[in-house]
């Protein structure tokens, strides 16, 4: 995944939506951090991978992986906000459940949010591509996805989201 390449498309998207809505000079990490929170519950919603009440199957993937890149918009926008965006993440694979890798993933956003460092972002990231990985989806799936999503998210920036 070109990281480098998300971020300078995130860009884009997050000027035009400080533009659009008038919030050039607003820090608005919290906002983005309750944001992120909030895509990754709708993700695990999509996964059902909690719901051992219930015999439903997960949403296809491509719902799902458009839950997942909402999430990574967010992590992106973070980065930008933070200026932590030159960073490399290295592969790495859980082998925790779907379930204990979600709550990985929530709990670093939350060190986050009470320390917001480029390490404890770092941190963040690699939880959340190991949670894609585990997940069923390739790099060139996310990016592509991201892709997708983002122009929806100019499209509707345009219309007056
Ligand atoms: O500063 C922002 C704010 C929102 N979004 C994107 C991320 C998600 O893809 C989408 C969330 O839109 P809802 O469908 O949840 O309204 O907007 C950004 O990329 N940057």
């Amino acid at each position: 995944m070109d990281i480098i390449k998300l971020f300078e498309i995130q860009k884009n998207l997050d000027m035009k939506i400080l533009r659009e809505h008038n919030l050039e000079n607003e820090n608005l990490i919290s906002r983005k951090i309750l944001a992120l929170l909030v895509e990754l519950g709708e993700l695990a919603n999509e996964t059902r991978c909690f719901k051992y009440w219930s015999l439903k199957s997960p949403a296809e993937k491509k719902v799902i992986l458009e839950e997942y890149v909402d999430c990574l918009h967010f992590i992106l926008s973070i980065g930008l906000e933070k200026g932590y965006s030159k960073l490399t993440i290295e592969n790495t694979l859980s082998t925790a459940t779907a379930t204990d890798m979600f709550l990985e993933v929530f709990k670093e956003i939350t060190i986050f949010q009470l320390d917001q460092t480029q390490d404890n972002y770092k941190g963040l990231w690699k939880r959340f591509i190991e949670l894609g990985i585990a997940l069923g989806f390739n790099h060139k799936e996310i990016e592509d996805s991201y892709l997708i999503k983002n122009k929806i998210n100019h499209k509707r920036q345009e219309e007056g989201y």
